[in-house]
């Protein structure tokens, strides 16, 4: 139906129940159709019957929603402008604090044009998969080999494991060349999958991969690499990584799985249970830590006779695919030994770091994306006949979180850099300590931002669809990246320890 334009006293003709018009923001809705299937009752509606009804809609329903209905709109009010911004897919949010400060405007002392294209360009691919991600997340289910695959072929899925020749001789989005993407260009690819705000379906698409593919890459046979490592980027195979046993989670050492060589020596026949392996449950590949002769190592074991993985039921998302996975005479060829037999905790440790930082970055976006629903929230919620963000008490709990998230992400920055600028060596020296306290620091965060977020957006912050989902996915979600990757307790006491090393002998107050 062509768009006409209408005066508002003609909509105020149309106030009946069978014929029900309605002013969103200077456009007109005919919900004539619609008022008896209103997910919100008839009597809403029904109430604003030919009037103006744009605040009472943006007190209650998401923007989206008016995308979504748009066959409603029969036309627009002559002679008015549209007051609402509509998000245009790709672009830069005008919401302060919505961007991280390079993005904002302000000057940087890290990011180059290349940083501006690559997030440019990835955005555009987000925004194109947001819609299919949150339908996974909502339904719950395993991630679809297709959608696995669309992230392949924009190489969202080789770009979130650090810089290296894995990449090189490709073309990243943006025109950006592999050989020059480093460690802030990944920290853009994680922080724009993060605006998908589906976190628990985010680490089923790339939790496990990020723990686990470098295990295959840095330790890996060179055939192994050639087999596995093109089709877990192309989005064909996954893979995950399984440490973590019901006895053994942070305590590394205590795992039981065990791999014992057979009588030729050809294979090891794996016998064990993991728990809480992220992207588990379709893994094509597990790396995993088991108890040989003398030590632990790490064995790449593929799906098949002996392996069973079900579903774990957390309060994260079936997306995930969390996997209680149980190892039973899995026989597995000495050649998929990851690191050498004996010295796999070197291969654990290796990408702990790593591992730490994306999830700094994840926390981080996370934390902003709310805090930019909760600034426009108090903008768009009337109480008590004025906006929540003409409250004093609302907008110190926006000061904190505001000041809270950007002096984490100015420390991540300032981590992501010294990451770029130091060898692997370097880095295993000097920054396990910062990341881990940046960890600690940056889940503590999480945990005010959560909370604060809460008692702006009220009841509306424990449902799971409408206004408040994004700020429901947070304070649900939280306490995954304080305990998973180390927890905060862990993190807190590694990051001291490590600042005991250098402590000097002769200092004295
Ligand atoms: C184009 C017009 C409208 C459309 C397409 C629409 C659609 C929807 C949808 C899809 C929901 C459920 C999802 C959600 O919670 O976001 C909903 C809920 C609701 N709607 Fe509407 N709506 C419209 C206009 C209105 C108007 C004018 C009112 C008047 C106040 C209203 C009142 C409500 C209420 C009270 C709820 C329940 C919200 C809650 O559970 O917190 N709606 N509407």
């Amino acid at each position: 139906m062509s768009l006409k334009t209408f005066t508002r006293e003609e909509v105020k003709r149309h106030a009946s129940e069978d014929d029900l018009w309605i002013i969103i923001d200077s456009s007109v809705y005919d919900m004539s159709r619609f008022v008896d299937l209103h997910p919100g009752g008839a009597f809403p509606i029904l109430e604003l019957a030919g009037k103006d009804a744009t605040d009472a809609f943006y007190g209650l329903h998401r923007q989206e929603v008016l995308v979504k209905y748009n066959r409603y709109k029969i036309g627009t009010i002559a002679d008015e402008k549209p007051q609402v911004d509509f998000y245009e897919p790709g672009s830069l949010s005008k919401v302060p604090y919505a961007e991280s400060s390079a993005w904002m405007g302000f000057k940087s002392p890290y990011f180059t044009d290349s940083h501006f294209k690559l997030r440019a360009a990835v955005r555009k691919v987000c925004d194109s998969l947001a819609a299919e991600a949150r339908e996974f997340e909502d339904a719950g289910i395993k991630p679809s080999d297709e959608f696995m695959q669309k992230m392949g072929e924009n190489h969202l899925l080789a770009m979130n494991i650090g810089p290296g020749p894995h990449l090189h001789g490709m073309v990243l989005p943006g025109g950006i060349k592999g050989e020059d993407f480093d460690y802030f260009h990944e920290m853009i690819v994680h922080e724009e999958i993060g605006r998908w705000k589906v976190r628990g379906f985010d680490d089923g698409v790339i939790g496990g991969m990020v723990i686990s593919a470098p295990t295959v890459l840095n330790f890996g046979s060179p055939a192994l690499k050639k087999k596995i490592i093109p089709e877990v980027f192309a989005g064909r195979k996954r893979i995950c990584l399984a440490i973590s046993e019901p006895y053994a989670g942070s305590d590394v050492a205590r795992i039981r799985t065990t791999a014992k060589r057979t009588a030729d020596g050809k294979h090891f026949i794996v016998n064990g249970v993991k728990k809480w392996i992220t992207g588990g449950c379709w893994a094509d590949y597990f790396s995993v830590a088991v108890q040989t002769e003398k030590g632990i190592s790490m064995l790449l074991v593929e799906r098949g006779e002996g392996v069973e993985t079900k579903l774990i039921k957390t309060s994260y998302s079936p997306s995930a695919g969390t996997a209680y996975v149980t190892f039973e005479n899995v026989l597995v060829p000495v050649e998929n030994l990851l690191g050498k037999e004996n010295k796999g905790f070197l291969v654990v440790l290796s990408n702990f770091n790593h591992e730490r930082w994306v999830m700094l970055t994840g926390s981080s976006i996370a934390c902003r994306l709310v805090i930019e629903e909760c600034f426009k929230w108090a903008n768009q919620r009337l109480v008590f006949g004025k906006r929540l963000i003409d409250q004093p008490v609302i907008r110190n709990k926006l000061a904190k979180m505001i000041s809270s998230l950007e002096s984490i992400h100015a420390w991540i920055e300032n981590i992501t850099f010294q990451m770029n600028n130091m060898s692997y060596d370097e880095q295993s020296d000097k920054l396990a300590g910062p990341i881990a306290l940046c960890k600690y620091h940056v889940t503590r965060v999480m945990h005010d931002v959560a909370d604060e977020a809460c008692q702006i957006f009220g009841g509306r912050a424990i449902t799971k669809t409408g206004m408040g989902r994004t700020v429901e996915t947070l304070q649900r979600t939280y306490k995954f990246s304080a305990i998973l990757g180390g927890s905060e307790e862990i993190m807190a006491d590694l990051g001291v320890r490590q600042a005991m090393k250098k402590f000097p002998d002769g200092a004295r107050l």
